[in-house]
């Protein structure tokens, strides 16, 4: 089984578009898990843009689950992570100013510094991935860092499979099987969708979680929709 973490920070940065407390973060994420999501990752960025560095004290004590924290492992990330202990944390190579997180780790030119971060993550028994490109070179030297699982950066995937190209799998499947007989965990996310995801899953042997966000949220918001439009409808009737 692979386990679905939902990412929530779009709904901060819909709660951070009106500078109050709607939606309340904390009571998605109890229903996220009410609703049978086993994980929440957030990525919490240097600019707050969407989570806030307080929000993750605030979700720490509701996400009963699989708690996930991604981000650039800066010192003030680092010292976040120590502080709030989550299940795991996912360390992602993003320039502050990205839209979005764009790249995986060059696994080899990082190694001692990836080396430090994962021991000081690992002692204090939080579990480690880190996010990588689908390049057997990079998910091969990830096995030195010391981490425990890789995160594969799936958004070529996401782009190709829209456009019809199914091959777009392939390096997935290569970089799975090299993980798979290293002993290294595989975690995927980014871009993954309702529309993908199923094609993904049974190509990807040994897939452990995905974490899915910007789309499952956008999703939902198309799902609930025509709900609350009849909703509306019938308190404006007559
Ligand atoms: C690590 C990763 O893949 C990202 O998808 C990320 O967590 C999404 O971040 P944003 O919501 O800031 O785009
Ligand atoms: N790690 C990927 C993630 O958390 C969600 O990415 P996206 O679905 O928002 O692209």
């Amino acid at each position: 089984m692979t386990k679905l973490s939902v990412n929530i920070n779009k709904v901060a940065t819909l709660r951070n578009a009106r500078g109050g407390d709607v939606p309340n973060l904390v009571q998605v994420a109890k229903d996220v898990q009410k609703f049978g999501a086993q994980g929440i990752t957030i990525h919490p960025r240097p600019d707050e843009r969407h989570i806030r560095y307080s929000d993750v004290f605030d979700l720490k004590p509701v996400v009963t689950t699989e708690f996930n924290i991604e981000g650039n492992p800066i010192p003030k990330f680092i010292e976040l992570v120590l502080k709030a202990k989550p299940e795991q944390v996912t360390l992602v190579p993003d320039a502050e100013d990205a839209i979005t997180s764009n790249a995986g780790w060059n696994t080899k030119k990082h190694k001692d510094f990836l080396q430090e971060v994962i021991s000081e993550f690992k002692r204090n028994n939080i579990r480690t991935s880190i996010f990588v490109d689908p390049d057997p070179e990079m998910v091969k030297a990830a096995l030195a860092t010391g981490t425990d699982r890789i995160e594969l950066y799936t958004e070529d995937y996401a782009k190709e499979y829209e456009k019809g190209n199914t091959a777009a799998i392939e390096p997935y499947a290569l970089c799975a099987e090299i993980a798979n007989e290293l002993g290294l965990g595989i975690n995927a996310g980014h871009d993954l969708s309702l529309k993908n995801i199923e094609f993904f899953k049974n190509n990807i042997p040994g897939l452990l979680e995905v974490s899915i966000g910007h789309a499952l949220i956008s999703e939902a918001l198309y799902e609930g929709f025509e709900k609350v439009i009849q909703e509306y409808l019938k308190l404006l009737k007559s």
